[in-house]
């Protein structure tokens, strides 16, 4: 888990999302979703899905918090009850393209269903930002997980109305607060509504200001059915977007963050249906601004495990596509000195695909500073190309200090050997990974760390060392240029990892995807990590070898190469299927498209994955037929 000094620094955009890796994103996303189920949020709804969540997609797009409804977590503590209904999350678009992308879907499904495209029916409403429950007349739930939620009707008995006094039993809806009461009598004591919507429905007694907030009907439930509505046709939809979008906004005094749009037509909605996460006839527009100009307020130097000096730009805070950003990278000080990136220059701030924010272009330029020292090592900074660099690549502390964090980062097995760690640690000498497989408890004892927390590092290295990991994950740890995890998994299906110090430029050249620079790049980058190489790997790492390219060619079965995906309860756990169909050079999927060879069956499968596979003309297999031809 991310230590509590890694989210608060996340939380204060002190760390960025490009220094994290992909499971630490995702958990950063999980702290981030449970504190906002619990009425705590951490970062703004607009940080969350236009930074982390955004982020999230780009990088692991089949994330189960991306596939699933976000999990309501244990804020709740009553037992979970079965929903009257499925209640599922939206999907989001947050330009016209992707409204459009959606418009093109309904005619399509229309089509099929032989719905004339001009009696297709949309409807707008405001997208309430509350908090959502389900009202079956006699309960009022939380939406849960989507089929299972817990009972909170308890916040009925407190005496919630629901809104236009209408009567109970409407269904889906949200818990909400009027945006003007809010506003006058709660915003200084709440950060967010969303704090204060989460004490009405906790357990705990309710505090007097919930108890007024209730009897001035000023908190409430909204049935979704009493919403104002927009309805019309979608060459309407098209002709008016941008008016029918302003209009809806402002069509209540609650917090709205967005405009819902759906179709009337019952069996269009049918016909579309729905995911684990969203119904196909449904989506919520939230606009979405990217590009911003914006002032810089400081450059700071920093220098990266590679000796690479980094311009941190600090910036004047500014939203954009909904967040607040404060810090960019300015990639490199090339950068910096042609364009004038000194504080006080306005620059042009985009989120390329609403991830990082990223400086395209200075467009008031102002005197630069460009460092002449290393910051950390203070040798004589030299420029290679773009970049300036510290070479001073042996005694940097900085570097060696970030080459050690590195390699426990990608090894990605272990926890507590951060940056904070590790700067203890050279503090005492340590100067490499091999020093710190060395240490014992009364060593890290002696340097100062509690006997709790040395126990912790000591089973974390041994962790480390027993815990399977693959070969090319244990090679790119050492961060070699152009040795990424990609590259060494590639060079890895060609050749052993104990032949990789062997290897000679023409070896690298001959495999697919290395060029000659990088080839002979990765050979010079070798030589100087060799020792430290033996020294670790004598500490005996389980390592994962992977297949050779020319040994999986020669396991000629049928099944070689092709694509396929599992489903349905099988003999093996499907993780040991799924590794083991990969071993022998079996694509492995999770959802049935064209592309997909055969559908694996096992008991238990669901009609809509056969009927999709006749849908993509997938042959379908038992897990019989598929053991024998393997
Ligand atoms: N700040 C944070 O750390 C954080 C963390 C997690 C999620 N979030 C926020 O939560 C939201 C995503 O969560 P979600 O999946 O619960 O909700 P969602 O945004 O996907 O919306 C789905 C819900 O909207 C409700 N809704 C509101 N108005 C509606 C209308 N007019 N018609 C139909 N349904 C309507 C329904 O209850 C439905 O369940 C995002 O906006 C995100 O910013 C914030
Ligand atoms: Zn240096």
């Amino acid at each position: 888990m991310l230590s509590q000094d890694i989210v608060d620094k996340l939380t204060h955009q002190e760390i960025l999302t490009d220094e994290l890796l992909d499971e630490e994103l995702a958990q950063f996303c999980q702290i981030a979703n449970l504190a906002y189920r619990a009425g705590k949020p951490i970062i703004s709804d607009q940080d969350y899905d236009f930074i982390y969540l955004a982020a999230l997609k780009d990088r692991d797009p089949n994330n189960l918090l991306l596939k699933s409804i976000e999990p309501e977590g244990w804020s709740f503590s009553e037992e979970k009850v079965l929903l009257p209904k499925e209640m599922l999350s939206i999907d989001k678009a947050y330009s016209w393209g992707e409204i459009s992308k959606w418009i093109e879907r309904l005619k399509k499904s229309a089509m099929q269903i032989g719905l004339g495209l001009s009696d297709i029916q949309i409807k707008a409403t405001p997208k309430l930002d509350g908090f959502a429950g389900f009202d079956d007349g006699n309960r009022l739930y939380t939406r849960g997980d989507g089929k299972k939620g817990s009972d909170i009707s308890r916040v009925f008995e407190r005496g919630l109305c629901v809104f236009n006094d209408a009567k109970r039993g409407l269904g889906a809806g949200e818990i909400v607060i009027k945006k003007s009461y809010f506003e006058k009598y709660l915003a200084h004591s709440f950060e967010y509504p969303r704090n204060f919507q989460a004490s009405l429905i906790k357990e705990k007694a309710l505090s007097e200001q919930a108890q007024k907030a209730i009897i001035d009907k000023a908190a409430l439930f909204f049935p979704f059915v009493q919403l104002p509505i927009w309805s019309g046709s979608t060459a309407e939809m098209v002709a008016k977007f941008d008016q029918i979008v302003a209009q809806v906004l402002v069509m209540v005094d609650f917090d709205v963050d967005g405009v819902v749009f759906e179709v009337i037509n019952a069996d269009l909605k049918t016909q579309m249906g729905a995911n684990r996460k969203f119904h196909r006839w449904q989506i919520a527009f939230k606009e979405n601004k990217d590009k911003a100009h914006v002032k810089v307020l400081s450059v700071t130097p920093q220098v990266g495990r590679s000796g690479k000096i980094t311009p941190v730009v600090e910036l004047e805070p500014t939203l954009l596509s909904g967040a607040t950003i404060v810090r960019a990278t300015g990639h490199h000080y090339g950068l910096v000195k042609e364009q004038g990136l000194g504080v006080g220059s306005v620059v042009e701030l985009t989120r390329s695909g609403l991830v990082i924010p990223k400086i395209i272009s200075v467009l008031k330029p102002m005197p630069v500073d460009i460092p002449d020292n290393c910051p950390s090592c203070s040798k004589l900074l030299v420029w290679e190309s773009d970049f300036l660099t510290c070479i001073n690549r042996k005694n940097c502390p900085a570097q060696i200090v970030g080459k050690m964090a590195y390699f426990f980062k990608i090894l990605a097995n272990n926890d507590g050997f951060g940056i904070v760690t590790i700067k203890k640690l050279y503090a005492y000498d340590i100067r490499s990974v091999s020093q710190i497989y060395a240490l014992n408890i009364e060593h890290l004892v002696t340097m100062g760390f509690g006997e709790k927390t040395s126990m912790n590092l000591i089973n974390q290295l041994n962790r480390s060392v027993s815990e399977q990991v693959e070969d090319w994950r244990f090679l790119a740890a050492f961060g070699v240029h152009r040795m990424g995890l990609g590259n060494c998994e590639n060079l890895l299906k060609f050749h052993y990892l104990n032949d990789i110090f062997n290897l000679n430029l023409e070896q690298i050249a001959n495999i697919d995807g290395f060029a000659e620079l990088t080839a002979q790049i990765i050979v010079q980058g070798l030589i100087p990590i060799a020792d430290e190489f033996n020294r670790l790997y004598r500490y005996g790492f389980n390592l994962e070898t992977t297949l050779l390219t020319k040994n999986l060619q020669t396991l000629a079965h049928e099944l070689f190469d092709k694509r396929i995906v599992f489903t349905g309860k099988m003999s093996y756990s499907r993780n040991d299927m799924k590794k083991h169909a990969k071993s022998i050079g079996i694509k492995v999927s999770i959802t049935i498209s064209a592309k997909i060879d055969y559908l694996v069956i096992g008991d238990k499968v669901g009609q809509k994955k056969i009927q999709d596979a006749e849908k993509f003309g997938v042959a379908v297999m038992t897990e019989a037929d598929y053991l024998s031809k393997i």
